[in-house]
């Protein structure tokens, strides 16, 4: 058994043995302690479901810090290649410097591994402390398109030759006469593309189908970032009718309806739709979704969205059900199978090596993972347990600070009180 063996895909399913050899990188910063704790969570789940007969098999891959020390080079290509060979991974947090320095390691993994889902499930678990007053309300979930947007890193700094050659090329050859500080500026480029939005939509309104969820809401800044944005909102509309049909009604219908019958004749068809059990697909503005999150959550179900906004989002709404402590996800590429899962949060690197922050995001995303496997008894056990040790208030210093009467523990400690509730 400790040797392990290959997960494959086979007719675009997952074919997973009952000794799955996963790569696991164990991240910088509090990474190495909440590594330690999920993975022994993980372990304890598997052998209490399946009394021995499954086992994941661990095997480390470097990236970031550890990997720098070790081989001189931050993101090994025997790393990716470990990964495209096992399809299934997870990881801790990896640093990224602010202003300069490498590139972050955490999104040129998604990219090179063209993982263009960044999936981000966000639910409420009883008994979190919260800041609102109804957060069982918000139950979403995001799906980031990772591959694009500003994070494909095209960037001039300002006083380069680069950036001057970029910005002649804007005034002279393309008429831009709006760069109000052209001798001091930098310059970031956005790609948005009709492939990259059509793949991202057409998983999230195939998951929400999946899932029985009620709407996918696409966000964007469409009215200021037209051609890319409001591109995304276009093409997303384009995906939802062409490629789903029946099994959907758009906002983009309601407004053909109502333009020629009115507005009652499209609230009716929205709400016969509705009835009937139909998927709706809408979208939002991003300031306006922004706000309607804390308000309105109920109204909002699976996300679809770019980069940049899936990043901001992603913290917002995790801070509605009791912060980024407890915020799993999934970076997936639905086409080829391949994922890496890993938390929503950094690697806090205030709390390094203090065994103190909260290992729930990155079990949560080892619950997704044990999902993603089949091996749904574990996921189970894990998020019983997660409820029960929540509810009796056995928790880290994040939620401790917000309860009455909490026990705080380390953030081992967190993991043995999880185990021994399952
Ligand atoms: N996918 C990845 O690997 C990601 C990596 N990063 C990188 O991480 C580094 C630090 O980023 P930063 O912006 O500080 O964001 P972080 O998410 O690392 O931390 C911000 C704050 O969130 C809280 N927090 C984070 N993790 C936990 C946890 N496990 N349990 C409880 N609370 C937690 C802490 O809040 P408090 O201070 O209130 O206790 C912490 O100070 C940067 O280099 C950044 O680029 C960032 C995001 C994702
Ligand atoms: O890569 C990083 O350093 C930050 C990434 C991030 O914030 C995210 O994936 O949510
Ligand atoms: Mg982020």
């Amino acid at each position: 058994m400790a040797n392990g063996e290959r997960i494959t895909v086979q007719n675009g399913a997952l074919n997973v043995p009952n000794n799955p050899i996963i790569p696991f990188i164990e991240g910088d910063g509090t990474g190495p302690d909440i590594w330690a704790a999920a993975s022994r969570v993980l372990e304890a789940a598997v052998e209490k479901a399946y009394n021995g007969e499954k086992q994941i098999v661990w095997k480390e891959i470097l990236a970031g810090e550890k990997a720098y020390n070790q081989t001189g080079e931050w993101l090994p290509s025997e790393t990716l290649d470990t990964i495209r060979e096992y399809i299934i991974a997870i990881k801790g947090p990896l640093t990224t410097p602010v202003g300069g320095g490498i590139r972050s390691l955490n999104v040129a993994l998604r990219q090179e591994l063209d993982l263009f889902t960044c999936l981000r499930p966000v639910r409420y678990f009883q008994g979190v402390p919260s800041p609102l007053k109804h957060p069982e309300k918000t139950d979403m979930v995001i799906f980031r398109e990772n591959t694009e947007d500003i994070y494909a890193g095209i960037e001039y700094a300002e006083g380069t030759d680069e950036v001057k050659k970029v910005i002649d090329f804007l005034r002279n050859e393309m008429g831009v006469n709006k760069i109000r500080f052209p001798e001091t500026s930098g310059i970031g480029i956005k790609p948005i593309s009709k492939e990259g939005t059509s793949r991202l939509v057409r998983a999230a309104i195939q998951y929400a189908i999946n899932e029985g969820r009620k709407n996918v809401t696409l966000v964007h800044k469409g009215n200021i970032m037209k051609f890319t944005e409001g591109a995304f909102k276009n093409w997303g509309y384009e995906v939802a009718e062409k490629e789903f049909g029946d099994k959907v009604f758009t906002w983009k219908e309601y407004d053909r309806i109502a333009e020629k019958d009115g507005k009652d004749a499209a609230n009716d068809a929205q709400s016969k739709a509705e009835q009937e059990g139909k998927l709706i697909v809408k979208d939002a503005i991003a300031d306006n979704f922004l706000q309607q999150i804390l308000t309105r959550p109920e109204e909002y179900d699976v996300v679809a969205t770019m980069n940049l906004n899936g990043d901001y989002i992603s913290d917002a709404l995790a801070a509605q059900v009791g912060g980024i402590g407890i915020a799993p996800g999934a970076n997936i590429n639905y086409e080829t199978g391949h994922a890496i899962f890993e938390a929503t949060h950094g690697t806090a690197p205030k709390y390094a090596g203090m065994d103190k922050v909260n290992p729930s995001s990155v079990i949560l995303s080892g619950v997704l993972m044990l999902e993603h496997l089949n091996w749904h008894e574990a996921a189970d056990l894990v998020m019983k347990s997660m409820e029960k040790t929540i509810a009796s208030k056995v928790v880290t210093y994040d939620f401790a600070r917000l309860m009455d009467g909490a026990k705080e523990v380390k953030c081992s400690g967190f993991a043995d009180e999880l185990i021994k509730n399952m």
